[in-house]
């Protein structure tokens, strides 16, 4: 059975990326064999014949396996927009169906642990009447928070962890990710406030790393082991 894992984030820019990265590499360190997901994508480059997208290409540089890119993310489109407008101007409907099977195309590969990527925060609208947060209620994926570092986070993320149980989803932890963006005064502070706060625990906390993307970087997940251990 594939352990599967959604990041989503306080917000975009949070850091999922990167957060989603050390996971791999977390997960990799324990001789995981892993695939990642980026289902959804807005902003991406016309390359190799398709639209691609920077954050599947690091998921897909971090991942132990190796699949076809459309199975990574099946879904891709140019404007760096909301992703249910990209589609809408790209007059492609994101249905349950779409994504379901391209969930089960990647499962089929068997993977030890399937790392998933999303789009902006939690609750990101995919249609008029499908939204991301379905999509990970019928994934089986457990789902970890990623708060980026900044004033306003304690907020975004406590809304966000709320949000996420109310839609019947296990929050499995959270990472924050010193994304660089804006200093942040009292960091240690506001992440001992997140401790206090969030039921789920902490996986780790991720330093401004400007090479984060040519680094391993399982050493700042420690907890990713107690979660494996949990569900062992
Ligand atoms: N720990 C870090 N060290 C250095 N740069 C970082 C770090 N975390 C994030 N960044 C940078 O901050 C920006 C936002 O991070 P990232 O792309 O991971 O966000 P995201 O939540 O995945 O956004 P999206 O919603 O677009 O997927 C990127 O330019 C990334 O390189
Ligand atoms: C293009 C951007 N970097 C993200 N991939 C998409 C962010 C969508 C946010 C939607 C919203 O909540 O307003
Ligand atoms: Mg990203």
């Amino acid at each position: 059975m594939t352990k599967r894992y959604f990041i989503t984030g306080t917000d975009t820019d949070a850091g999922k990326t990167v957060a989603a990265k050390a996971l791999l590499d977390a997960l990799n360190q324990q001789q995981l064999q892993t695939l990642a997901m980026k289902p959804v994508a807005s902003g991406c480059e016309w390359q190799q014949d398709r639209w691609m997208n920077a954050d599947a290409r690091v998921l897909r540089a971090a991942m132990s396996m190796e699949c076809d890119y459309p199975l990574t993310n099946p879904l891709a489109f140019e404007p760096a927009i909301a992703p249910h407008i990209a589609a809408q101007l790209a007059a492609i409907e994101i249905t349950p169906e779409r994504l379901q099977q391209s969930l089960t195309e990647v499962l089929a590969l068997q993977p030890d642990a399937l790392v998933i990527e999303g789009a902006g925060g939690w609750e990101l609208p995919l249609s008029r009447t499908y939204t991301m947060p379905e999509f990970v209620q019928t994934s089986g994926a457990e789902v970890i928070l990623v708060v980026g570092m900044k004033l306003g986070c304690l907020n975004h993320a406590v809304l966000s962890a709320r949000a996420i149980t109310a839609d019947g989803c296990k929050l499995a932890g959270w990472i924050a990710v010193d994304t660089g963006a804006e200093p942040m005064p009292f960091r240690q502070q506001n992440i001992d406030t997140l401790r206090q706060r969030l039921k789920a625990p902490c996986l780790g906390e991720i330093p401004h790393t400007p090479d984060w993307q040519q680094r391993n970087l399982s050493q700042y997940l420690p907890g990713v082991k107690n979660i494996l251990l949990k569900n062992a």
